[in-house]
């Protein structure tokens, strides 16, 4: 599914001109230090439809962004992907426009034209998939970075932990969900945070996929800094109390 997802994405991206010259004097709010706030952080997502689950719900962007961070959520995740996600560039700017939180482009990063693109169209952060960029990971952090932007570097296994440490990532997401098979498995985000705290990794995590339930989110306080939610926040229909009975169990001291 990844393969298919990155390759449509590239041939769409690169079809395009490329014309993105982001103003890097605008301020933006930090991800990061949004993240590294006492307790638990929540990134909400802005996701309509996915390959795992089809359509989840028909979200007005900017209307549930706001009440996300109504809610409390730290930071918001919009996914731009249009084909599998049913997201879009103007979900972003119109995102930016509504809120004041820091906003994550969640899209298949596979072209550079879209790091300067997140940040004209108000991205604090992007994603970079350690299973698509391989290699190259250590590249679009860099140039993430000169366009003024953090990266979120997704792992998945104990090889993408190694090249997103070499790399130099700062901000580490470890997605429970396999983006190939599409399997989810809670077991991996935490073994995989310890694995990288052990390895001396003393940056941000972040756990993502899957959690749906008080429970499953304070059992990562402490391990992580953030966590990442999607899909259940989407369908909830009532987004600010979705997000307030998610804080009230994340909202603890780090331990
Ligand atoms: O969600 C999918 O089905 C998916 C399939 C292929 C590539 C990426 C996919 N999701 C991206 C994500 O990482 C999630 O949107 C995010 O972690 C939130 O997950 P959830 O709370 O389970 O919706």
């Amino acid at each position: 599914m990844l393969g298919e997802i990155c390759r449509r994405r590239l041939a769409e991206v690169s079809a395009r001109p490329y014309h993105f010259s982001p103003d890097l004097s605008r301020p933006i709010p930090s991800f990061s230090q949004a993240l590294a706030l006492p307790g638990l952080s929540l990134i909400a997502e802005v996701k309509r439809k996915s390959p795992s689950q089809g359509d989840i719900a028909a979200l007005d962007a900017p209307a549930v962004a706001r009440a996300y961070e109504q809610g409390g959520a730290r930071a918001i995740s919009v996914l731009t992907e249009p084909h599998y996600f049913a997201g879009s560039e103007e979900d972003l700017r119109a995102v930016r426009q509504a809120v004041g939180l820091p906003l994550l482009r969640k899209d298949f990063i596979v072209h550079p034209s879209q790091i300067p693109e997140a940040r004209a169209l108000g991205a604090s952060a992007v994603l970079l998939i350690v299973a698509a960029l391989g290699e190259l990971t250590g590249a679009y952090l860099e140039l993430s970075r000169k366009n003024g932007l953090e990266a979120l570097v997704e792992i998945h296994d104990e090889r993408e932990l190694d090249i997103a440490l070499e790399a130099g990532a700062s901000i580490v997401g470890i997605n429970n969900r396999d983006l190939v098979s599409l399997k989810v498995n809670m077991d991996t985000a935490p073994r995989l945070g310890e694995l990288a705290r052990s390895r001396s990794f003393e940056g941000l995590l972040v756990a993502e996929s899957g959690y749906s339930t008080p429970e499953e989110v304070r059992s990562l306080v402490g391990r992580f800094d953030a966590v990442l939610v999607g899909t259940r926040l989407a369908r909830s229909g009532n987004w600010q109390k979705a997000i307030e009975a998610l804080m009230a169990a994340a909202d603890y001291r780090r331990i």
